[in-house]
């Protein structure tokens, strides 16, 4: 353990004035006069949030020329601001005046020492993808002005690819070689993120020679880490890991190499891997809105509320079959009010379950949930009933439509899922548990409302239910196999796996002309409004995806991935850093 030993203490000048600065083992510690209230305050700034060191009066946009005297130096780091309610980063910078030019090389090189000591973790070669299309098409614009002069201060080098069509970055991160490269980063949505995510997830099992087909295998956690830069429309996986979905703090928590495992959700039918989930799978109302608000992309973020209305007011809800392994109530509940926040004790206990010391690429809930075989009763519970949503998430899924999330004590890393179930009831019954999603008050506290913390769901129709929602896809599934005789993966992409267990994703061209057309119209609510037999089966949606399957198998994986950020940080832990007006650049 590094000991706190002092590697340089001297007097500096910061603006006019000339105080005491001291570089000990973690923390860069000076004195400056605050402008507004003409006091001295110390500055405290750990090494794992300084950004850069620079010599000479150095600015951020590399196109302003540093103007290197010899005595100055200008240190970049990392200042909480509060925009409103929310903990704001953003790039802190103070120029420093020192005596003599040795005396400000020494400086220079102590700090460039203990940031190379102190963090080893940090990204130097990122994989970037701008995805043009989602959110409010700005993508591009927010990393070319926010992102990447940020990327340069740090000296983190990039291979950017902006996607020209979807399921190009998943497959990039499938097929390409990512030798060199020390994380893979989206400037997007949900969407995007899920591209990522199943990139990084299909690759480490290829490379594991895992078969992600099989229900119950134990996948391997991935160690390549996935940074978002938030463009998107709800950026829920950004705002549940960061707590908010700002591109500067997003690209700091990036540079500075933080590190945050995430619980994944593997969706199964039968032994065909559909997708993989963090935020949400959700039956009934979100898989609706998901559906009608397809047809309206040219809306962009506001075409859920649109459809969101629409199928409010159609009133709809489904017979279904939940059954589910619930998670050892001692360890913690998702009425217990315990929010997951940065370094929350939840997750940080739960990885010593998940990965006991003896066996550590297996989980143990894996262990656990292969002893209870798909089949087997062992501790499954089962429900039956009318359902206005089924839904699960492995987080929070806070985001700025919802602050608190569908289930605001989830946690992020705790190897359990919330299973939310909402039975039919009256629609003012219904508009109240919504609404409750954008207030303080529990939405759970609502007698047609129940939460389970599970570890494994499974979602079947009641016997005789007609599912003629996916019949098509299946009479196409029996012609394709018919031809090539291996199980298609259905989603918007296939996988077909061949002999050697490699798995190739195929684009989304595989599916029939207008098949999704035809699938959407059965959906459009605004016929719907008036038609008189309303669809008896829902759709799911798993991050912002359609899945073509109703009944599905979803089981959740321990901390799979990790992501370039440390959780919610609590508002209250911060109160020196507050007030930086007037310090913080790009912003
Ligand atoms: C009356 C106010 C009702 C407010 C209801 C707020 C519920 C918010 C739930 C947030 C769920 C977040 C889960 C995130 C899923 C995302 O992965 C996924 C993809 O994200 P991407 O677009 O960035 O790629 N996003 C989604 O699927 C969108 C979730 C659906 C949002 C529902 C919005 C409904 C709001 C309108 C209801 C109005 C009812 C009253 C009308 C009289
Ligand atoms: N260049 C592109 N053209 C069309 N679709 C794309 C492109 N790049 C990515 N996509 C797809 O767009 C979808 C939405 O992306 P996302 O960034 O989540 O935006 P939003 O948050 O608006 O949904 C993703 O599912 C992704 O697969
Ligand atoms: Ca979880």
């Amino acid at each position: 353990m590094e000991t706190d030993s002092v590697k340089v203490d001297s007097s500096l000048w910061v603006g006019t004035k000339r105080y005491r600065a001291v570089l000990s083992g973690w923390y860069f510690n000076w004195t400056e006069l605050d402008k507004k209230n003409r006091e001295k305050k110390t500055i405290s700034v750990p090494i794992s949030e300084v950004v850069a060191v620079a010599e000479g009066k150095a600015e951020v946009q590399p196109q302003k020329r540093a103007e290197d005297t010899d005595r100055d130096f200008t240190l970049f780091y990392v200042n909480r601001t509060r925009g409103g309610k929310r903990a704001l980063w953003c790039l802190g910078r103070t120029e420093f005046c020192c005596p003599s030019r040795d005396l400000r090389d020494q400086w220079v090189t102590q700090l460039r020492t203990a940031l190379k000591t102190h963090c080893p973790s940090r990204p130097r070669r990122l994989l970037v993808f701008v995805n043009p299309y989602g959110g409010k098409k700005r993508a591009k614009q927010v990393y070319r002005s926010l992102v990447a002069p940020l990327f340069e201060l740090a000296g983190v080098s990039t291979h950017v690819v902006v996607t020209e069509r979807a399921n190009q970055a998943r497959d990039h991160i499938l097929k390409k070689d990512l030798t060199g490269f020390d994380g893979v980063i989206c400037v997007g949505g949900d969407g995007m993120f899920s591209e990522l995510l199943h990139g990084v997830i299909g690759r480490t099992q290829q490379e594991a020679g895992i078969s992600e087909h099989d229900p119950t295998v134990m996948l391997q956690s991935c160690d390549l880490h996935i940074g978002i830069i938030p463009a998107g429309s709800t950026d829920c996986v950004c705002f549940a890991t960061v707590g908010v979905n700002d591109p500067v703090t997003s690209a700091l928590h990036i540079i500075i190499g933080d590190s945050q495992p995430l619980d994944v959700c593997s969706v199964h039918h039968h032994n065909t891997l559909v997708r993989y989930s963090v935020s949400l799978v959700g039956y009934g109302f979100y898989g609706d809105v998901l559906a009608e608000s397809e047809r309206l992309r040219w809306m962009g973020p506001l075409r859920y509320d649109l459809s969101g209305c629409l199928v409010y007011l159609c009133n709809r809800s489904y017979e279904g079959v939940v059954q589910y392994l619930p998670a050892d109530p001692q360890l913690s509940s998702p009425r217990d009010n315990m929010r997951c926040l940065s370094g929350c004790r939840v997750c940080s206990e739960s990885t010593e379950m998940l990965f006991p010391h003896s066996d550590s690429c297996s989980s143990l809930y894996s262990r656990q949930l292969s002893q209870y075989s798909i089949g087997s009763e062992g501790e499954w519970m089962s429900v039956e009933g009318r359902y206005r949503c089924v839904s699960l998430t492995c987080m929070s899924s806070s985001c700025p439509r919802s602050p608190k999330g569908l289930s605001p004590a989830a946690h992020l890393a705790d190897g359990t899922g919330d299973l939310i179930l909402v039975q039919d009831t009256d629609p003012l019954g219904f508009l109240t548990y919504l609404h409750r999603h954008t207030t303080s008050k529990d939405q759970f506290d609502l007698p047609f409302v129940e939460v389970h913390r599970v570890k494994a769901v499974r979602f079947t129709l009641p016997p005789g239910e007609e599912d003629d929602y996916h019949d098509e896809e299946r009479e196409r599934q029996s012609i394709t196999e018919g031809a090539q005789g291996t199980p298609k993966m259905a989603c918007n992409s296939d996988v077909e796996s061949y002999g050697d267990g490699s798995q190739q994703y195929l684009a989304a061209e595989q599916e029939e002309p207008g098949m999704k057309d035809r699938r959407r119209k059965r959906r459009n609510f605004l016929c719907g409004l008036c038609c008189s037999k309303p669809p008896a089966v829902s759709v799911w949606n798993c991050d912002g995806e359609l899945l073509p399957y109703t009944e599905i198998f979803c089981k959740v994986h321990g901390q799979l991935v990790r992501l370039f950020a440390r959780g919610i940080e609590d508002e209250e832990g911060h109160e020196e850093n507050k007030s930086c007006k007037g310090r913080c650049v790009l912003h």
